[in-house]
């Protein structure tokens, strides 16, 4: 099976109030890792890759990583690139093979977003490319200290419905209080689920996302910090908020900094451990298997996506 869009995948996830996973994908261990995990729960995959990504790594290998990791999983999977900046960058993967491209134009203001994505969305869907875009600033409900600062900065449910409307993007992330890294919120985690609750009612049976997803597990931040790491207070979204979205339509996770910390709590634990060791398949290893076991607890634990590949492509 070729890489597949996100089409199916949503509309299935839609239905049966499940999410699928959006990975950030850097290296052949962290894509081994996520791939093994999808294989083991037989789960669709989204693998996003950032412009970060393509740089450090060079597009060409990540896209033939990826199609490596469509050949051995026979999973459904979905090449994305995470936070276009540009029209040029999304046409450059759109050009190259990706099956879903995110033209992130939140910083502009709302009619400059608009002809963006639809610049985007117009080439893309002329090549059988699917388009994610973004309304909204990321930010946590502490930072928008007042209300009217929190309304500037979340989504607004009647600019959604207009925005999906005039681009014909595929679908939308948007900003509830979620933020990207591993210091989301100061005090009390918080979700602002009555405005999804009115963006998901207003715009029926469409996929929502939510980017900034990862829930911080306070073992690998201890793990780290034990072994020579410094972040103390990184806090994340709890995994029953992130439940209760993905019954709400939002068809989309997006999860780089739990891997992150996996990755790395396992590796300075070996290291620290062995400190004779040197070859880097001995440390790379165990960081490959806990991204992996990271990846099964979400599938599983948080997403709901166990189990799901099957019907994701069942009327491709
Ligand atoms: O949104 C993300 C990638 O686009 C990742 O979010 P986290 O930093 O919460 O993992
Ligand atoms: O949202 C951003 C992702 O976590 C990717 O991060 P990056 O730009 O450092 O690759
Ligand atoms: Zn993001
Ligand atoms: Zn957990």
């Amino acid at each position: 099976m070729p890489l597949v869009t996100s089409k199916e995948m949503f509309k299935k996830a839609y239905k049966g109030g499940y999410a699928i996973g959006a990975f950030n994908v850097n290296n052949m261990e962290i894509i081994q890792g996520i791939v093994e995990a999808g294989k083991e729960e037989n789960a669709p995959l989204i693998l996003q890759v950032s412009a970060g990504a393509r740089k450090y790594a060079q597009p060409v290998y990540l896209k033939k990583l990826v199609e490596a990791a469509v050949e051995y999983s026979g999973l459904p999977i979905v090449l994305h690139l995470d936070h276009g900046d540009s029209f040029e960058i999304c046409k450059a993967c759109v050009d190259d093979g990706f099956t879903s491209v995110m033209i992130d134009g939140s910083k502009y203001p709302f009619e400059e977003n608009i002809a963006l994505t639809k610049k985007v969305v117009d080439y893309a869907h002329s090549k059988g490319v699917v388009v994610e875009a973004e309304l909204g600033r990321l930010s946590g409900i502490e930072d928008a200290v007042s209300v009217s600062e929190r309304d500037a900065a979340f989504t607004d449910p009647d600019e959604a419905v207009e925005f999906v409307e005039r681009t014909g993007v595929d679908s939308l992330a948007i900003a509830i209080g979620t933020s990207h890294g591993a210091y989301k919120f100061k005090g009390e985690p918080r979700l602002d689920f009555e405005r999804l609750e009115k963006i998901s009612s207003m715009l029926p049976n469409f996929p929502l996302v939510l980017h900034g997803a990862s829930s911080v597990p306070q073992e690998f931040v201890e793990i780290c910090n034990k072994y020579g790491g410094q972040i103390p207070g990184a806090k994340g979204v709890p995994e029953d908020m992130l439940r209760k979205a993905a019954e709400m339509g939002v068809c989309k996770i997006n999860i780089d900094t739990d891997l992150r910390l996996a990755m790395t709590a396992s590796i300075r634990k070996y290291l620290a451990e062995n400190p004779s060791h040197f070859d880097p398949r001995q440390y790379l290893g165990p960081g490959r298997e806990a991204i992996k076991q990271m990846v099964i607890h979400k599938m599983r634990d948080v997403l709901g996506c166990s189990g799901k590949a099957p019907e994701s492509i069942s009327s491709l």
